[in-house]
């Protein structure tokens, strides 16, 4: 795991752990081991340390967490380098992180490639550094800067941590060659002073000022998150305290950390956001397809949507055309992503550089002609099947034959819209979520006749915009709109029976959502969900009036109905379940009118409000949720829950710390949620969605681990 070599007199011990070279038991003992060689061994002057392959460790061993620890420990071996007779070099390619810049901050010397990023992502993790790093990366870049680094996890490039003080020297070049020249040439100076431990904190006596605005922004910026908090403390601690004491300070934070529920849950949605990856379906996979290229694009429709996509398109460099039906929409479009772009750049989330190559990449047209050459087209027009369809038989008579035609309906199956073409395994679905430049997750959805080559293109364009994209099997509402189903009806019936929106708000915003369902309502357009209940029942083929109670078989609440009836739409309008400050405001405030409009309601149907209890509240919205997610499963919809708790994480911004629906259903106990679940199908009987799952209660009286919940999945698209 460490190779040992001499190569005149510097010792170099290069870490061989594929694909991360991550910090595993087997890999600190070689470490360990070589330091005691290296400062043993006679010929040998300095030592570096370098990693193998695509990078320096980038961190602990992840799969050894939570499982009992063996010597060394990272901090022992850490101890050996600072103490070494001899000057360590860290030479540093790739990824240098948690525990990989730990190492590095224990060596005495540190060079990197430009390419090269470091970082402390403990806090991702739900964690902090804890072999020093706190203590260590103070001394070297002053409280504000590691205050910042550690409690975001952010991934420094190597000219700015240079800046920092944390590189020494950027070198070009084979690193190796470089790192060895390096070596030899440290052989002669004094090192002992270039252990960080003796340095002093800069600024030692602002500590309080720093920690007390680095506190404010992470407890705004992290809401709910344990980890960041305790990582300004840590550093905050190298400040207040003797080195000692700021390591067992940071210790201390670590274990506790450690020993919390979120970074369980922080940890297995990093593994989840990596299984995801590991897309299946009948007749090909991840191993076996392979993705066309993707070198020019096209959106159809140039609303919200359409546009949003667009953004996501261009800010990855690539060329996208913009199809509208009418000049007046196509210069809409046009105005909107020009304003999304120079917002991103405001923020700083978009380069100068890249809105203004986006810029260049986009070619409005009114013309089908214009994209009869592109590699894939998305379309995002109404959500409407009749619409979809016409738009696709017009791509299928236009586009090149090897096309990839991509449809972002949030619901509608992909087979019925497919279905309009001659080339239905050239279809499939790309589902963005809104805001479709924000929201990091892209639902791609298969129908029976998509090729796994299709697919295999629709994932890796995923990667290839920044999103996480995940695979789903096509059925009504998919993965994410299914699940959101009961969630968000349940959230009116709560309020038609009693609770009020704000009540229900809380309960969610307890929980970690960043919005609760009826200021998601404002905001997406209580007009959008009026139109979307119109559809449903056109699908249905019945319509929805004041009397309507049922839809389809399901419970049904005109609430809704009579907020859009009133003209109050939601933050469009300034006014909805909440009052805005103005139209298009966003500070929501309880509104007496829409309390009234409530009461009216319930009173013209004869319902007697009751008092409602949060858990209630949280029960009936997540707990239909998950019983949907089981059913999912079974189905075959998806293949493993991590593909449900990640579409949460990433679709509705689920708090990470909770590892999403599924895994936080798991960390309660299966029987209890199905016992919860069993008394809403007694307690609230027209819903279809509390009709107790079967293969959440076969898991449940089976007592199946979390992990073996896959195996249960239905195989039948395999
Ligand atoms: C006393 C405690 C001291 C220290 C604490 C720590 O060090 S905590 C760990 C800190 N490090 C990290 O959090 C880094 C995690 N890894 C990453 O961010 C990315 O993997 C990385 C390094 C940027 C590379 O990204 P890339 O997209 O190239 O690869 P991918 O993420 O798909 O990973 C490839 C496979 O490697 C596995 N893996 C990555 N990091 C670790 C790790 N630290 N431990 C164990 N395994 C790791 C990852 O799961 C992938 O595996 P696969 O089976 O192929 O899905």
């Amino acid at each position: 795991m460490v190779d040992y070599s001499v190569n005149g007199s510097v010792a170099v011990l290069m870490v061989n752990n594929p694909p991360v070279n991550a910090l595993g038991h087997a890999v600190r003992v070689g470490l360990k081991t070589g330091i005691e060689r290296g400062a043993k061994d006679s010929r040998v002057r300095s030592i570096i340390i370098i990693g193998k392959g695509q990078t320096f460790p980038a961190g602990a061993d992840i799969r050894e967490f939570g499982k009992p620890s063996k010597e060394p420990w990272l901090t022992a071996v850490g101890n050996l380098i600072k103490t070494c007779s001899k000057p360590v070099v860290a030479a540093i390619h790739g990824t240098c992180l948690g525990g990989g810049l730990e190492i590095a901050l224990f060596s005495h010397y540190r060079i990197a490639v430009s390419s090269a990023r470091v970082g402390f992502p403990e806090v991702t993790l739900g964690l902090l550094p804890g072999a020093g790093g706190s203590q260590r990366l103070s001394r070297l870049t002053g409280l504000p800067v590691a205050m910042e680094m550690i409690s975001s996890g952010r991934h420094v490039p190597a000219r700015k941590a240079k800046e920092y003080g944390i590189i020494d020297e950027i070198v070009s070049g084979d690193l190796l060659k470089t790192a060895l020249k390096f070596a030899q040439e440290v052989q002669s100076r004094p090192f002992k002073d270039r252990c960080l431990r003796y340095k002093v904190v800069p600024n030692a006596d602002r500590v309080e000022e720093y920690a007390s605005a680095a506190l404010t922004q992470v407890k705004k910026k992290y809401k709910g998150f344990e980890a960041p908090v305790a990582c300004v403390q840590a550093v905050r601690s190298s400040a207040e305290l003797s080195y000692e004491e700021g390591m067992k300070r940071e210790r201390d934070l670590f274990l506790q950390l450690g020993q919390s529920g979120q970074a369980k849950a922080q940890q297995y949605a990093f593994f989840a956001e990596r299984a995801v990856t590991k897309w299946q379906m009948p007749g090909g996979s991840y191993k076996t397809a392979k993705p066309l290229p993707v070198r020019s694009t096209a959106v159809i429709g140039a609303g919200t949507m359409g546009s949003g996509i667009a953004v996501c398109l261009l800010s990855a460099g690539l060329p996208v055309y913009l199809l509208e039906q009418n000049e007046k929409f196509l210069q809409s479009g046009v105005k909107l992503i020009e304003s999304i772009m120079a917002g991103s750049v405001k923020l700083g989330k978009v380069s100068m550089e890249t809105a203004k190559r986006a810029a260049t990449l986009l070619k409005p047209t009114l013309s089908y002609d214009d994209i009869k050459d592109v590699d894939l087209v998305i379309e995002a027009v109404f959500e409407n099947l009749d619409i979809k369809k016409e738009v696709f038989s017009k791509l299928d008579k236009i586009c090149k034959p090897s096309a990839i035609l991509c449809t972002n309906t949030s619901t509608i199956d992909i087979n019925r819209i497919s279905s309009a073409t001659s080339r239905p395994e050239k279809v499939v679905g790309t589902h963005f979520f809104a805001p479709a430049y924000h929201m990091k997750l892209l639902e791609n959805i298969y129908g029976t006749k998509t090729s796994p080559e299709a697919v295999a293109t629709v994932m890796k364009l995923g990667k290839t915009i920044n999103k996480v994209p995940v695979l789903v099997k096509s059925c009504h509402g998919f993965l994410a709109n299914r699940m959101n189903a009961p969630f968000s009806s349940e959230a009116i019936f709560l309020v038609e029976e009693g609770a009020s929106p704000q009540e229900v708000d809380q309960v969610n915003e307890d929980f970690g959502m960043p919005m609760g369902p009826f200021k998601v309502r404002d905001l997406s357009g209580i007009d959008i969900s009026w139109r979307i209940n119109r559809e449903v029942a056109k699908v249905l083929g019945t319509s929805i009036t004041k009397e309507t109670r049922f839809l389809g078989g399901n419970r049904y609440c005109g609430l809704n109905d009579d907020f859009y009836d009133k003209g109050r739409y939601g933050r469009k309008t300034g006014k909805g379940w909440y009052l805005y400050e103005k139209v298009g405001g966003k500070t929501a405030v309880a509104d007496p009118e829409a309390e009234e409009i409530i009461n009216s309601y319930r009173q013209s149907r004869g319902i007697v409000k009751r008092k409602i209890t949060p858990q209630e509240i949280f029960e009936r919205q997540f707990y239909s949720a998950i019983n949907e997610g089981f059913r999912i499963l079974e189905e075959g919809i998806c293949n493993m829950p991590e593909e449900i708790d990640i579409s949460w994480i990433y679709g509705f911004s689920y708090p990470k710390y909770r590892g999403g629906p599924m895994f936080y259903a798991s960390q309660i106990g299966l029987q209890r949620v199905y016992d919860r679940i069993c008394h809403y199908h007694e307690t609230c009987p027209y819903s279809i969605h509390w009709v107790p799952n079967r293969l959440l209660k076969k898991l449940a009286e089976n007592n199946v681990p979390f992990t073996q919940w896959a195996n249960h999945v239905s195989k039948s698209k395999m």
